[in-house]
């Protein structure tokens, strides 16, 4: 379980805080829609998951114990952040997907069985495993980068914009994917702008606005229609804004 208590960021150079008071609790088996138009801190909440940045105040708790007290290598090993950005530092597909259990420093066995059997799992062709990331197209740099994520099977993970540039099928495979692996113990939460994306994997939905959990509803309780709306007038909001600088 994973648990923040009245946690705020701030940044050094600006006065209002970027991420405010969160207060909320992740159990087992939650699939988290996290939304918010274009600079709520979706972003910034995920890497302060991840233990990428620390809160100015409040604590976060993985199980019962404050982050401040886990080392951030074991840390990361239970919570996966997956980052839009896709670079496979110059390995081939195969070894990029390898290569985070073997700094887990799992059997060479195991790594094969699980590479070979997330590589079924995801569709992912023999004759891409041997190119680079410069060889592929951004949308299979987008899916090996998930691959790089899923294969680790983490307590939690954490996606930051997965679908910008997958197609329906595969934005669906996703979903498919979150709903049928992190269930039972496991937990994930992915920040997203897609609504229908949202709707296919989640059991809950936070809501950030101005860095603020406004909203932290079960996915039952969502009325898609009128959450679709809101969220598209405030990023009409926002693109004013941007309009008027
Ligand atoms: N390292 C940082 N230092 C200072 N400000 C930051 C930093 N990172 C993000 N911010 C600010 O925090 C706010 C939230 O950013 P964040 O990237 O988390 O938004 P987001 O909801 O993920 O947006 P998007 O949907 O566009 O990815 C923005 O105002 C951003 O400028």
């Amino acid at each position: 379980m994973l648990k923040l208590q009245q946690v705020s960021v701030k940044s050094p150079i600006i006065l209002k805080p970027l991420l405010l008071d969160i207060s909320t609790c992740v159990q087992p088996g939650d699939r988290i829609a996290l939304m918010g138009v274009s600079g709520s801190g979706k972003s910034l909440l995920l890497r302060l998951i991840n233990g990428l940045i620390s809160p100015c105040s409040g604590s976060l708790y993985f199980g019962d114990t404050n982050y401040q007290n886990i080392d951030p290598v074991s840390l990361r090993q239970k919570i996966t952040l997956v980052l839009p950005e896709t670079r496979l530092l110059g390995m081939t597909v195969y070894e990029a997907i390898a290569y985070p259990l073997r700094l887990r420093k799992i059997p060479k066995d195991e790594i094969t069985t699980r590479v070979n059997l997330w590589l079924e799992r995801l569709a992912i062709p023999p004759d891409i495993l041997p190119l680079t990331d410069v060889q592929l197209s951004s949308r299979q740099q987008q899916w090996i980068s998930l691959a790089r994520g899923l294969v680790i099977q983490p307590d939690i993970l954490l996606l930051d914009e997965p679908t910008a540039n997958l197609n329906p099928q595969q934005q669906q495979s996703l979903a498919q994917i979150l709903t049928d692996f992190y269930r039972g113990e496991n937990m994930a939460i992915v920040a997203t702008h897609d609504t229908d994306f949202a709707s296919q994997f989640a059991t809950r939905v936070w809501y950030l606005h101005g860095g603020e959990l406004v909203d932290d509803l079960p996915v039952e309780q969502v009325n898609w229609a009128q959450f679709t709306e809101v969220l598209h007038s405030q990023k009409t909001a926002v693109a004013q804004e941007w309009d008027n600088l």
